[in-house]
């Protein structure tokens, strides 16, 4: 089997990422020399999905400290501990501004922070302290593969059982999924894309359906590259079609990822999820949410998402007060443009960008994420085990899974 692509390559000293906005017909690769470029392809989501974007953060600050470290005449900030965390808190503090849904970024930013301030109660000094704080920004990046693989096989054999328990045979599965989860929107392996993987490996997949998801089309870009590298068989469906194949062909479960999942079980991810888990439910079709316990957010009770105003959400994490999940609005031309290669394609694929809409339309409504309501949720998977929707109820205890 080929390998897949990884969204983030570190070779030596150098920090790359896989421009994602260029996929899948060219591989660019791009050095992350800076906070602010780190920042800034988060943000035009030249990288994306919620793990590989809290990777890429953690190492960037890995990295600046690394060559912090390495320089003949120590900076500043070297001075104290007090002068590096006066230092370093800014820079957690933006990075975590570059896009408000997932949690991963802002868990990591504060596992950062948590780390320089750990080091007042051992007394490390402030070299010290950037020594731990570049091991824990490295760990939070190489932690994430492991946990992948775990939560992949929780999921997908609970499927397997739960088809046996139905009467099939829990061979030949076929399951829908939405977005890119795979190695490209982590650091390896996936979430929902990693179950679909672990049922291949183990010889129970029948078939991936995956949507296209515009605007973005992290499905026809991303997964459809990730699925053919891995020789998974696959189909692509338009996002209008999902009640179509659930009307004419068999599909067992849903399997997506999550951006925030909340207390009660409500799951923010990719816009078009709550779609097809509406339609899933029509259909008596599980929903099954995958994802690592740092996409688990205990402080928000509820999935009554808001389109908060980015200040606002911002003013308001610095207080520790996230009430509600933040849904973050993309910027409307985004929604008006699609990507991708020249076509007939020649041998350069050449890129272009094309607009779909009349010019200057007014009026375009482009939030990034939607939330499933628990209530639609069968079951919710980590890399602990796996939470079962009871009965009747609307909501899912996560306690066992995080
Ligand atoms: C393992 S990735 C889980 C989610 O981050 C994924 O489903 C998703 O919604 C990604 O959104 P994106 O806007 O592409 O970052």
């Amino acid at each position: 089997m080929a390998a897949p692509l990884k969204s983030i390559r570190i070779t030596g000293d150098k920090l790359e990422i896989v421009n994602q906005l260029v996929l899948p017909h060219t591989v660019e690769f791009i050095e992350i020399k800076t906070i602010e470029e780190a920042h800034d392809a988060i943000k035009t989501m030249k990288i994306r999905g919620a793990p590989a974007i809290a990777s890429l953060a953690s190492l960037s600050v890995s990295f600046y400290l690394e060559r912090a470290l390495r320089q003949s005449t120590p900076p500043d900030f070297f001075a104290s501990t007090d002068a590096l965390q006066a230092h370093i808190t800014p820079i957690l503090d933006f990075l975590f501004t570059a896009r408000p849904t997932a949690v991963n970024l802002g868990a990591a930013t504060r596992r950062l922070a948590q780390t320089l301030e750990a080091s007042f109660t051992t007394g490390k000094d402030a070299r010290a302290t950037a020594e731990a704080l570049l091991a824990e920004g490295r760990a939070i990046a190489d932690e994430d593969v492991g946990r992948n693989k775990e939560m992949s096989k929780w999921g997908g054999d609970w499927l397997v059982e739960r088809v046996k328990a139905n009467g099939g045979s829990g061979k030949q599965l076929n399951v829908l999924t939405v977005c890119n989860t795979g190695s490209l929107a982590t650091s390896g392996y996936g979430t929902a894309l990693g179950l679909i993987t672990y049922l291949h490996e183990t010889g129970s997949l029948g078939k991936a359906y995956f949507t296209q998801t515009a605007p973005y089309h992290q499905g026809s870009r991303l997964t459809a590259l990730e699925l053919q590298t891995l020789k998974i068989p696959s189909t692509m469906i338009c996002d209008t079609m999902v009640g179509s194949l659930f009307q004419h062909h068999e599909i067992h479960a849903v399997v997506v990822g999550a951006d925030r999942v909340v207390r009660n079980g409500d799951t923010a991810n990719k816009i078009g999820t709550y779609n097809a888990a509406v339609l899933a439910a029509r259909h008596k079709i599980p929903f099954i949410v995958v994802a690592p316990v740092s996409t688990v957010d205990l402080d928000v009770a509820d999935g009554s998402g808001y389109v908060a105003p980015l200040v606002l959400f911002h003013v308001l994490y610095k207080l520790k007060f996230v009430p509600r999940i933040p849904i973050e609005q993309r910027p409307p031309l985004e929604a008006c443009l699609v990507r991708g290669a020249l076509y007939p394609l020649r041998g350069d694929k050449e890129q272009a960008v094309v607009m779909i809409t009349p010019e200057g339309l007014d009026g375009i409504y482009n939030p990034s994420f939607d939330v499933t309501p628990a209530d639609l949720i069968t079951a919710i998977v980590t890399e602990k085990g796996v939470a079962v929707k009871r009965e009747g109820e609307a909501w899912i205890d996560l306690s066992g899974i995080v």
